[in-house]
């Protein structure tokens, strides 16, 4: 073993983050920056690749400096990432063709209509284990090329690469040697077939004709990609591990086994549930994608419900309504509350995810009376957040076949107790919240501390799991029946109550 640490570089839509693990797991030094979102448009988003690797580079010096250690002494590094975000830049200089456009961005829906009217719904499925949607990369990098003057012909000619931000930042990281990414993110494009593990010449035609010559290739998520260059990094360290950052989260929770689930509750949740080798094929409008690949093992698999906005309910509350000053209040206001009173808060504010999938539906607050406080609203934010991951939990579960015996919670909303006790009740199942919210982070670490031989195996990361607090569910079947039951008579007053669609990440 030729180093002391794992580092973790953690690149997310607001903010880059990245951490050092030593042997323990434990974090031993950290930094993060947030960096500049483009709104260039309405329904637009773009990032400016440079500055986020400005950003990048920085919190890496910074979490190395925090930790008080030198560059050599890093065994691996792992690398996580927003996930379908897309690059392109010029191979030689490095220098990007446009502003990234980040999965938020709306631009690629009219081509995906058309896609959809075309009738390549299923073909799409079949392959790709994703809806048509301009959440995903594919009609961002069709707008890149039919947009950005030259570079189509330049792509043909092997000159521009593609990139998710996992693929950028290892190109910058290795000085420009390496165009490589992970099973995961590209499970992410829309063009890659997760069942063959190949690009699709189909798929590529549909987009318009990508060139392969601009395609990255794909390598598992937990082997060795290259060296850093020690100009760069200072010091030539491997970068081992790389899988897109819901994916990294359910691999840093040690959920190796079939039918474990995860959700990340931060600005909004993404639930994913590990299949195994055996991809599912949802019948209730969740997305099968790549879990990871390790090495030389068979890929494994997983069903993801997305949901948009969980713990931006709760900014709304402080920054739409200010009735609360910063998000831990709502669990003393939720618990200064016998029971929810009967109202409901249902946060379709940019319509609501999977699995109702409707753009048309409005956040919609129900049940007030001259009684309500803003104690009952911060419970039925909270609230909220837990009824919405049974929704999505429930479609697992039918696509599945199997029952969810334990539910694992992290992010940043998963500090608060009042909800996490909820969580389990309105389940019906324990919720297990881990001593390290950074799940994401550690998932990353653990895949490249895998290939590089830092930790043994699977066996011995999972005894490195500890428990922050889990919560047995305490309500009754028949109170837990009646909430439910009641949330979803809310959400259909929700529905269909806008007359344009809004320009949400995903419906
Ligand atoms: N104690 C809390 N109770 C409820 N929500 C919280 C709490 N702490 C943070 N949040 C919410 O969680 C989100 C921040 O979590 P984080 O994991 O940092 O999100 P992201 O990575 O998406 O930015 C915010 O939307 C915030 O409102
Ligand atoms: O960067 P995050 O944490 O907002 O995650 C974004 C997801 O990867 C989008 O699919």
């Amino acid at each position: 073993m030729a180093g002391e640490y794992i580092l973790a570089i953690d690149q997310g839509t607001t903010s880059s983050r990245a951490i050092v693990f030593n042997h323990d797991s434990a974090t031993v030094g950290e930094a993060q920056q947030e960096f500049t979102q483009h709104y260039p448009r309405p329904g637009w988003v773009e990032h400016d690749a440079n500055e986020i690797w400005d950003v990048t580079i920085k919190v890496i010096r910074d979490a190395i400096s925090d930790a008080g250690i030198s560059p050599g002494s890093i065994a691996g590094i792992g690398i996580t990432n927003q996930r379908e975000t897309v690059v392109m830049w010029d191979r030689q200089t490095g220098e990007p063709v446009h502003n990234a456009i980040v999965w938020q961005d709306r631009r690629g829906a009219p081509f995906c209509t058309q896609l959809s009217e075309a009738g390549k719904d299923e073909m799409v499925r079949e392959k790709t284990g994703l809806t048509i949607d301009a959440y995903f990369s594919g009609s961002k990098v069709t707008w890149l090329l039919e947009n950005v003057e030259g570079v189509k012909e330049r792509a043909r000619n092997g000159e521009i690469c593609f990139g998710t931000i996992d693929t950028w930042l290892i190109y910058k990281l290795t000085g420009g040697r390496e165009h490589v990414t992970d099973y995961s993110n590209a499970s992410r494009t829309l063009m890659y077939n997760i069942f063959d593990l190949k690009w699709d010449d189909e798929l590529l035609e549909m987009l318009g004709g990508v060139p392969r010559e601009a395609l990255p290739e794909v390598k598992p998520s937990s082997t060795v990609y290259g060296n850093t260059d020690a100009d760069v990094f200072g010091a030539e360290v491997p970068i081992a591990g790389v899988a897109g950052d819901q994916q990294a989260a359910l691999f840093g929770e040690v959920a190796f086994e079939k039918g474990l689930t995860k959700n990340t509750y931060g600005t909004g949740s993404f639930a994913l549930m590990n299949t195994g080798t055996e991809p599912i094929k949802s019948k209730n409008q969740l997305l099968t994608t790549i879990a990871w690949g390790l090495g030389d093992e068979p890929v494994e698999y997983a069903i993801e419900g997305a949901i948009f906005i969980t713990g931006a309910a709760v900014q709304w509350l402080r920054d739409g309504l200010g009735i609360i000053q910063n998000a831990s209040e709502t669990e003393a206001l939720a618990q200064s509350v016998d029971s929810n009173d009967d109202v409901y808060f249902v946060p379709a504010l940019v319509g609501l995810g999977a699995p109702h999938w409707d753009s048309y539906a409005r956040g919609t607050i129900v049940g007030l009376t001259r009684g309500t406080t803003r104690a009952h609203l911060a419970r039925a934010a909270l609230e909220s957040m837990c009824y919405q991951t049974r929704d999505a939990v429930e479609a697992m579960e039918q696509d599945s076949g199997a029952e969810i015996p334990t539910f694992k919670a992290d992010g940043g909303a998963a500090a608060n107790r009042w909800m996490m006790q909820f969580q389990a009740d309105i389940l019906g199942v324990p919720v297990e919240v881990p001593e390290t919210l950074e799940t994401t982070a550690l998932g990353a670490a653990y895949l490249a501390g895998l290939a590089t031989g830092f930790w043994q195996d699977k066996e011995e990361l999972k005894s490195r799991w500890r428990l922050r607090r889990r919560y047995e569910p305490q309500m009754s079947e028949e109170e837990r029946e009646r909430l439910y039951g009641r949330w979803k008579e809310a959400v259909a007053r929700a529905k269909n109550w806008a007359q344009e669609a809004v320009e949400s990440p995903l419906a």
